[in-house]
């Protein structure tokens, strides 16, 4: 371990300082595109306006055969786009696997000073991450990079889950963890066969009535991943970084995306990947707050004045804690209205209605 006065010293003479907080920008949806694909990368500079992240994925979901392709793309198309205030972000592939180093190198050398998150896949522990730390600030010394890069890890290993806080701790890198669920199913053994989402056998059911085991007995789909998203909402708040839901894969239903995406939202995740376009719309709608919701937050935060006390509200008590939960609620209102004028009207209006 790394001694804390030695935390924020760089990794490799010439690299830049590392931050020293993790800034807590608009990133509702991480949009995945394959930059070797050429219907989607002529949709980049469209989807630029539309979604707060942009990621070239050069990992699972590119063929073998397209690895080289994809990096190469991801090159050509940064250096060409205008992402505006969108952020940049790329998944490289697995820390095993042949492309990595190629990843690494190519995309700090050409696009460093352009990306701003390296999402590392399949991570296992703080090695995985120090290992990563070491390598980027070294290649950026040597591209002369002024901003250090960020590191976002995907939970989708049974060792990472069981690791997940030493690997949000692990460097003042660390922008934010995913959860991971199909890799993690695999890591597991889990019986499913899906990309994240509910399944239909893992439930609970009511107890019988008299010694009828049959009928009226309502059963209860259980959330598969609520232990994993709650345990990295934790490990991600106690270091300092941000949570996310991952990837959804059942793009025709985007009811239950929607619901699966609220509960990330609800337990303190701050954004989901999204993998198709029809994703975007609903991520924006989840993980942007409600404008009624804002209006209240504001409406207690007014009635606290300097936050302590209790105060009753439409019947309801309110005091030191729910005005901290209002600030957390209105914080990210005000961040998102400065992105979203639509987000800061609707939010506006709304106030100004509760408190007429
Ligand atoms: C899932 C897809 C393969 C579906 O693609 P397609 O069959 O082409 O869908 P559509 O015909 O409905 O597409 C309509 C048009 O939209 C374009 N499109 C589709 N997806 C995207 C996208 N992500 N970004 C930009 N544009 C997109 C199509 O090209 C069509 O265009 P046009 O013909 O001009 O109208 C596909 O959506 C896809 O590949 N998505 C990304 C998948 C991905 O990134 N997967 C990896 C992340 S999930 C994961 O890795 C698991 C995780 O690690 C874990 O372990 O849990
Ligand atoms: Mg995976």
């Amino acid at each position: 371990m790394r001694s804390p006065k030695d935390f924020f010293a760089p990794l490799a003479v010439g690299a830049p300082d590392p931050v020293r907080e993790i800034p807590a920008l608009p990133s509702r949806m991480i949009h995945f595109f394959d930059p070797s694909n050429e219907k989607m990368a002529a949709k980049v500079p469209d989807l630029a306006k539309k979604v707060d992240v942009l990621l070239g994925n050069l990992e699972d979901a590119v063929r073998a055969d397209r690895k080289e392709a994809a990096r190469n793309g991801l090159v050509s198309i940064a250096k060409s786009t205008d992402f505006g205030a969108t952020q940049l972000w790329t998944r490289i592939n697995s820390l095993d696997s042949p492309w990595v180093l190629d990843d690494l190198i190519t995309l700090v050398t050409e696009i460093g000073d352009k990306l701003d998150v390296i999402m590392v896949p399949k991570v296992e522990g703080a090695q995985d991450i120090h290992y990563v730390d070491r390598l980027l600030a070294q290649l950026e010394a040597r591209a002369g990079l002024r901003r250090p890069l960020l590191v976002h890890a995907i939970l989708e290993t049974a060792s990472g889950v069981a690791n997940v806080e030493e690997i949000a701790g692990a460097s003042p890198r660390m922008q934010g963890i995913s959860l991971g669920p199909a890799d993690l199913a695999a890591s597991r053994r889990m019986k499913t066969t899906r990309v994240g989402g509910g399944h239909p056998g893992y439930l609970v059911r009511t107890d019988p009535v008299g010694d009828d085991l049959e009928t009226g007995r309502t059963t209860y789909q259980q959330d598969l991943w609520h232990y994993t998203v709650a345990r990295m909402v934790d490990a991600c708040a106690m270091h300092g970084i941000l949570p996310y839901y991952g990837p959804f894969g059942d793009i025709r239903d985007v009811v239950a995306c929607e619901d699966q995406f609220r509960n990330a939202f609800l337990l303190g995740c701050v954004g989901t990947w999204t993998l198709h376009p029809v994703q975007i719309d609903i991520a924006r709608r989840v993980f942007s707050p409600d404008p009624k919701d804002v209006a209240w937050a504001r409406r207690v935060i007014a009635a606290m004045g300097d936050g302590t006390g209790a105060v009753m509200i439409d019947g309801k008590m309110q005091d030191d804690a729910s005005v901290k939960q209002c600030r957390v609620v209105a914080e990210l209102a005000d961040a998102l209205a400065t992105r979203d004028p639509e987000l800061a009207k609707a939010y506006d209006e709304a106030t100004k209605e509760a408190l007429a």
